[in-house]
């Protein structure tokens, strides 16, 4: 995904192959990850949680393995099973689970206390905004709070991967809003690897590294998170309403007029609705298939004000009346879906010369990721 920085943990490589039954349920999971963040997305009931916990320890497969860096966790074929309490596991799940007789400092130091290991890294601590909360109790903190304390508490055990659990469903929107640029700040900053569950998309694109979509047990696709978004044959597993590519943008303006910032792209300016960065900053956005129009010719006279000059790569052609159509767009890849007639009457086919047009308004805050640097994150109105 174009020129995103890689952090610490880009290089910790994760394999995960195990095969397990579950009642009726038939877990059948292998992918590699190069470590960073690793999303597993997928619907309900499709075995995300039963892969994290096998990483944890909590669920025994029946075959496999499960590498992390140079260490065996599991090996069936070897009779290796490393138990849970020395895996070195952070496990955040979707309820802060935070003992509520216990002030936060409390609260931490019951994670410290556990503490084999030192390492001088705080592992992405410094960034979660909780020394302020320290003398509170759980029933006095926000849905965010407890999370960012629960994070907290993760990490002080020295973990060398921490596991996330859908740990924004239980947030409503507005804690949702307010918890999700200091998970994105976290992630940015932290070496560790971390395994991350969930159904959002919205949350998948700002956070993963590397996707691992999961459907009835199996991966139905595992690569690059921008890979996969920007490659129509997947629109079948993603979905098409959340289909599209990201491009990563560098912030040129963020207090434009009239409530814009304008961001560079490698193929030309893009205004979105303001975002809350610094200028100079590197932000990934999320610009959805169904967002982009395309047009032969360079648009004059039209109300939207992001104009991409783009070559087609392919056209990908699915059940329905439409067709996605992948861009090369400067060095960032786009994605639009147009009608089939759409597509004909215009006589695109790969390496086509148009016009990627992409309305302001359509990308939103949680379209918009935090990369590199810190204190930025998401705002503005759509
Ligand atoms: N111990 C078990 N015994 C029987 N069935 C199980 C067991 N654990 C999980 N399952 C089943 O395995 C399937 C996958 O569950 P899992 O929780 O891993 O999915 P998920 O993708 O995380 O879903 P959700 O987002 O709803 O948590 C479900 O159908 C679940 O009922």
């Amino acid at each position: 995904m174009g020129g995103a920085p890689r952090r610490g943990a880009a290089g910790m490589s994760v394999s995960v192959h195990i095969q397990q039954r579950l009642g009726d349920f038939a877990l059948d999971v292998a992918f590699d990850s190069e470590g960073g963040v690793t999303a597993l997305f997928g619907p309900s009931g499709s075995g995300k949680t039963s892969v994290i916990n096998a990483i944890a320890g909590l669920n025994k497969p029946d075959t496999g393995r499960i590498h992390l860096g140079g260490r065996v966790l599991y090996d069936s074929g070897d009779g290796i099973n490393v138990p849970p309490h020395k895996r070195r596991i952070g496990y955040v799940f979707q309820e802060p689970r935070l003992f509520p007789h216990m002030s936060v400092a409390q609260n931490i130091e019951y994670g410290r206390r556990n503490q084999l290991y030192s390492t001088p890294n705080d592992g992405g601590l410094s960034v979660l905004g909780i020394a302020h909360l320290m003398e509170r109790y759980p029933r006095d903190l926000s849905g965010g709070e407890a999370q960012r304390v629960a994070i907290a508490r993760a990490l002080t055990s020295q973990p060398e991967v921490l596991l996330m659990d859908e740990p924004l469903a239980a947030l409503d929107d507005t804690r949702k809003a307010e918890f999700l640029p200091y998970l994105q700040a976290f992630v940015a900053k932290t070496s560790i690897p971390v395994f991350y569950v969930s159904h959002a998309m919205s949350e998948v694109a700002q956070l993963a590294d590397h996707l691992v979509v999961m459907r009835e047990g199996r991966v139905a696709r595992s690569g690059a998170l921008g890979q996969i978004l920007s490659d129509p044959a997947a629109i079948s597993d993603i979905g098409v309403r959340e289909a599209g590519a990201i491009v990563t943008v560098t912030v040129t303006r963020a207090n434009d007029s009239d409530g814009l910032s304008a961001l560079a792209t490698s193929a030309g300016r893009l205004f979105l609705p303001r975002v809350q960065a610094e200028d100079g900053a590197t932000l990934r956005v999320r610009i959805r298939a169904s967002d982009v129009m395309l047009s032969k010719d360079k648009p004059d006279g039209l109300s939207a004000l992001n104009i991409l000059p783009c070559t087609v790569t392919q056209l990908h052609e699915g059940q329905g009346p439409g067709v996605a159509v992948a861009l090369r767009s400067g060095g960032d890849t786009l994605m639009a879906r147009i009608t089939r007639r759409s597509a004909r009457a215009m006589g695109l086919r790969a390496g086509s010369s148009c016009y990627a047009v992409i309305k302001s308004v359509a990308v939103a805050p949680t379209d918009l990721g935090l990369r590199g640097g810190l204190g930025g994150g998401l705002g503005g109105t759509p």
